[in-house]
């Protein structure tokens, strides 16, 4: 669990706080997305809970202990991170990147190679194909990879993001956010992550945090701020596609199934609301056929979105 209470950073020189006065819980074992505007403050903020940055008011407790008791080395072995342009050790092969970490833990050589392994299966990249390759020998989104398995190595709580998929392109970035979501939920992790992309934060993040000028705008489930955005800054921010994004949040079951076939083919297994409303725009009718047999209407849909 993250603890965040009146956290507050103005730099040495600057008229205003950067972070004014942020209070936030990250509840064991689940995501949340910063969003906002450039330099509403994501960044600093997430720095703050590892201490690359000090804060110069407010508290952070980290599984219950105060963050800024704690030696800053041990601090940072509790907590993985993650951040865009990856920052692996450019002569180093992945396998001595990922070992970074449990070799400061002091584990012994046969369980740092059994880990790396093991990460390196976790996030999709066959240990025998690239644990002994260079940085410059990945693709952008193989790197990415590298960069979570090597957040993930010592095995901490907590783990913080910072627009982790930001340098990948779209298809590629699709993939890894579905994968590092399930992966996120398998290991139970408690995620801090700043995105600039709504679509993203809402995939990711069980709650979003919307920043302003430092300030916390609102911080809701996901479902919840794309349905009721507190104001119109964050009616503006979320977008106009809020809906559409929030019917990609649920699955099929979320609607009564009819038991009349729809024209067209089946949805897949795993397809959302969204899908089902993307199949009836393609077919031109107001039913889904869902897997197997039976479907879903566009009345019903209407009624579960009016209901926010
Ligand atoms: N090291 C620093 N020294 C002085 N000011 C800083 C420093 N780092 C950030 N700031 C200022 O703090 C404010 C918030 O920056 P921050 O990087 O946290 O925003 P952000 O929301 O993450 O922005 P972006 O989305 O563009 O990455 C900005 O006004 C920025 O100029």
């Amino acid at each position: 669990m993250i603890e965040i209470d009146g956290l507050s950073k103005r730099w040495p020189g600057a008229d205003r706080a950067s972070v004014d006065g942020i209070s936030l819980t990250v509840p064991e074992g689940t995501s949340c997305a910063l969003i906002g505007p450039s330099g509403s403050g994501k960044t600093t903020l997430l720095r703050m809970v590892n201490r690359l940055v000090e804060p110069s008011a407010g508290t952070i407790r980290i599984g219950g202990e105060d963050a800024r008791a704690m030696d800053a080395t041990r601090l940072r072995r509790r907590i993985g991170y993650v951040i865009q342009d990856v920052g692996l050790f450019p002569h180093w092969d992945v396998a001595a990147n990922i070992a970074t970490v449990p070799s400061l833990l002091g584990w012994d050589h046969a369980r740092i190679k059994a880990r790396v392994e093991e990460v390196l299966t976790l996030v999709g990249l066959d240990p025998g194909r690239f644990a002994a390759r260079r940085p410059h020998e990945l693709s952008g989104g193989e790197r990415q990879r590298v960069g979570v398995a090597r957040a993930l190595a010592g095995d901490p709580p907590v783990l913080l993001m910072d627009e982790p998929f930001g340098a990948v392109d779209p298809v590629q970035r699709g993939r890894l956010q579905e994968e590092v979501l399930r992966l996120l939920q398998q290991l139970r992790k408690t995620v801090l992550l700043v995105t600039h992309d709504v679509a993203e934060a809402v995939r990711l993040g069980d709650a979003v945090a919307l920043l302003r000028d430092g300030r916390l705008v609102q911080h809701a489930a996901a479902a919840e701020i794309l349905a009721r955005p507190a104001d119109a800054f964050a009616a503006e921010f979320l977008g106009a596609d809020r809906m559409l994004l929030r019917l990609a949040l649920f699955p099929l079951s979320a609607l009564p199934r009819h038991a009349a076939p729809a024209p067209g083919p089946a949805l897949p297994d795993g397809a959302t609301l969204r899908d089902a409303l993307a199949r009836m725009l393609e077919t031109g009718t107001t039913s889904a056929g869902l897997p197997g047999s039976g479907s879903v209407t566009l009345a019903d849909l209407l009624a579960f979105a009016g209901r926010g």
